[in-house]
């Protein structure tokens, strides 16, 4: 008899982080009510111990997916990332381990850039500040360092989804916008790309970072560049927290060289409402803090819960893996009456040629055969129109440089 894969009851999801009812929604209509749910994220040990038996695990930045956490999942077969970020995975590990990553990639572009809009309105009229003063029963009515954001500078430094709706926005409310990217991109309206990051923070009012996490950007904001800033210049961050350095800008404001400043994102974060924020940032009135809400409105919620849940479960349904940002990336068409196998691999020379020799020697016929590779990994769904049957599926199994192989139905 063959192996075949596992009811959809049996088929675990860890949601962790309060991810949006509506990624609960669309996992029970797709039939999968084996749900464990947690508002939080999870220190290692415990975050291992919920994995043990997890099909599929679903976070949002907090949850650290580290190559010792993921190894020590033995039934994960899928992560989802109800958010744009996918720094806090091993993205590497997972591949090696078969184990396909999902996010949502644009869904809270819009938020976050209206978030960093607003703050920029709000630090040139030094409302932070103000705001304090009057919680404290003091009276600020001045003028004095408040301006208007029509003509002013706006520097851009990652000039991707967010930051080019940044900059749209920005535009229309009279800003001269000037960016840095790494990759020469296409300006929209009159925006400028400028050569490097010096000449940006030279020339902006405001300087706003829209880059993700990697060696590269780590720390790409330290003293140098905070002293290359004009004098009472303003900075953004809703990126990630390693981008700056944190206790360099909290000197940059206690002397005056800059003006104010928003931040989103810190280079540690509670892992839940409930833990104490610590932050050299904090106490400082021209330092508006936010606790890592850039994408966190109703909107974006409920579209990445439905787009990150649809896939899982279209990953989990028919093996379809499009848009997954570590993986082969494989569209399977509808099916019916045929019996379908995953198989991923090291992509070497002779794998595939060892799986189709299982199928002659089988006799057994093939209906359809989709495949695709990447630098490491190749990932290769097999219809056909019997059951697997044991032999065939050990002898899959058994091919060297296998690294998973299941009956999906
Ligand atoms: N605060 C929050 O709640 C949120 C934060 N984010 C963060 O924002 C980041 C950016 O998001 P998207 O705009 O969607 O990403 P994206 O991938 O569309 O754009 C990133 C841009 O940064 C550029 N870049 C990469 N390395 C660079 C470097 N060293 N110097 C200059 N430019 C560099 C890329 O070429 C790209 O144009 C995400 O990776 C995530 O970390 C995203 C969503 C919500
Ligand atoms: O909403 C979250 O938890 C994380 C948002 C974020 O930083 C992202 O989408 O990359």
């Amino acid at each position: 008899m063959a192996s075949i894969s596992l009811e959809k009851s049996k088929i675990k999801f860890l949601l962790l982080e309060g991810v949006h009812q509506s990624a609960i929604d669309t996992l029970t209509a797709a039939g999968y009510t084996n749900i464990e749910y947690l508002k939080t994220s999870l220190p290692e040990d415990e975050l291992i111990a919920k994995l043990a038996d997890a099909h599929f695990v679903g976070i949002r930045s907090r949850t650290q997916l580290t190559a010792k956490v993921l190894a020590s999942a033995p039934k994960l077969i899928a992560v989802g990332c109800f958010c744009i970020g996918t720094n806090q995975v091993d993205l590497k590990a997972a591949e090696e381990l078969g184990i396909v990553v999902f996010n949502a990639p644009y869904s809270n572009t819009r938020s976050v850039a209206e978030l960093v809009i607003a703050e920029a309105i709000l630090l040139l009229r030094g409302i932070p500040e103000k705001n304090a003063v009057c919680h404290r029963g003091g009276w600020m009515k001045s003028a004095a360092d408040s301006y208007e954001i029509r003509g002013k500078t706006l520097g851009i430094i990652g000039y991707g989804s967010i930051g080019t709706q940044v900059s749209v926005l920005a535009e229309s409310l009279g800003m001269k916008v000037i960016f840095f990217d790494v990759v020469t991109k296409l300006p929209l309206g009159n925006a400028s790309q400028v050569r490097n990051l010096n000449e940006l923070l030279n020339r902006s009012d405001i300087v706003s970072l829209h880059v993700p996490e990697t060696a590269a950007t780590k720390m790409m904001i330290g003293p140098e560049e905070l002293a290359q800033m004009k004098d009472k210049a303003i900075l953004l961050n809703a990126s990630r927290g390693t981008v700056v350095d944190i206790e360099a800008l909290a000197e940059s404001l206690k002397s005056g060289k800059l003006g104010g400043t928003a931040i989103d994102v810190f280079p540690v974060e509670p892992r839940g409402n409930a833990d104490e924020f610590q932050s050299p940032l904090r106490g400082i009135d021209n330092a508006l803090l936010t606790p890592h809400i850039g994408g966190s409105t109703q909107e974006a919620q409920e579209n990445i819960g439905l787009e990150v849940a649809e896939k899982l479960v279209k990953y989990s349904d028919n093996g379809t893996t499009i848009t997954a940002v570590n993986f082969p990336e494989v569209a399977l068409p509808a099916h019916s009456d045929v019996h379908r196998l995953l198989h991923v691999h090291q992509n070497v020379p002779g794998v595939m040629s060892a799986i189709n020799s299982v199928f002659s020697e089988n006799n057994i016929n093939i209906l359809g055969q989709y495949l695709q590779t990447n630098d490491s990994v190749g990932y290769v769904v097999v219809d056909i129109d019997a059951e697997y049957s044991d032999v065939a599926l050990q002898q899959l199994k058994s091919i060297e440089g296998t690294m998973r192989c299941r009956v999906l139905f």
